[in-house]
């Protein structure tokens, strides 16, 4: 489903990752850990047209695209670790959905209002907190509402940038749940970025480790953690 090649990224001239290969499956949800400052985020960025990368070729079903172009950001979504970064604070939980769904005009112009308060509902967003702004939403609910906006655009792909780490421990697990449910009722197809790999196992089908090398599979991480334990 998405295919990366050759993916290279240097900061002032220091690589931080050279020659990548990355390749996810329709309905698979692929965990990225990788200790800190490795370049989790970096590549993740680079696959939404967030960050520029020095080389790179990628292909969404089978046709090359070029990262960050309208049609591309539709359907490769991206949601920041502060997921106040991905909302607008001018706009209320509704607002920034319908911005989403008028933008990308998805589904019929009339049926819109209804979907963004379904989708929202379904996060568990009741109509009272639909009306409000990023500040008047707790940091857990601001996430559910950035994950609804992310859906909102039907992508293809769903990148999570370290989903749990700004949560309290309920809320990091009510989130795993919500992810788990909406894979299993949407086939939704994520790419987790993550530097815990406890969560990532809960909600991965696989786990890849990027190293400077590249990137490694599932086997050759349960080397690596026997190495570290
Ligand atoms: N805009 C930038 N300019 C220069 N260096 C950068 C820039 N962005 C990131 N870096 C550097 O690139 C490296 C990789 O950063 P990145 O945030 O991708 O790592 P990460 O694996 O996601 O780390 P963490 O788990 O701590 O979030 C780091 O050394 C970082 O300092």
């Amino acid at each position: 489903m998405l295919e990366v090649r050759n993916l290279t990224k240097a900061y002032h001239g220091r690589h931080i990752f050279k020659d990548v290969r990355l390749s996810i499956k329709q309905g698979e949800v692929v965990g990225l850990i990788g200790r800190s400052g490795i370049g989790k985020s970096t590549l993740a960025r680079c696959l939404v047209g967030l960050e520029q990368p020095d080389e790179g070729v990628f292909a969404l079903d089978g046709e090359t695209f070029e990262t960050g172009t309208a049609n591309a950001r539709k359907n490769i979504q991206y949601l920041w670790q502060d997921a106040s970064q991905s909302l607008s604070p001018y706009l209320t939980a509704h607002a920034a959905l319908m911005e989403t769904l008028n933008g990308f005009s998805i589904g019929a112009k009339e049926e819109r209002f209804q979907k963004a308060r379904g989708l929202l509902s379904d996060l568990g967003i009741s109509p009272d907190m639909q009306a409000r702004r990023p500040h008047a939403l707790s940091g857990g609910q601001c996430q559910r509402v950035a994950l609804a906006r992310a859906l909102a655009a039907e992508p293809k792909l769903l990148i999570l940038d370290e989903p749990l780490s700004a949560l309290d421990l309920i809320t990091q697990n009510r989130t795993v749940e919500l992810l788990k449910r909406l894979h299993v009722e949407r086939n939704l197809t994520m790419l987790i970025v993550s530097h815990d790999l406890a969560p990532l196992q809960k909600m991965s089908n696989r786990i890849l480790l990027l190293q400077q090398e590249g990137i490694v599979e599932r086997e050759a991480v349960q080397q690596f953690l026997g190495r570290v334990e």
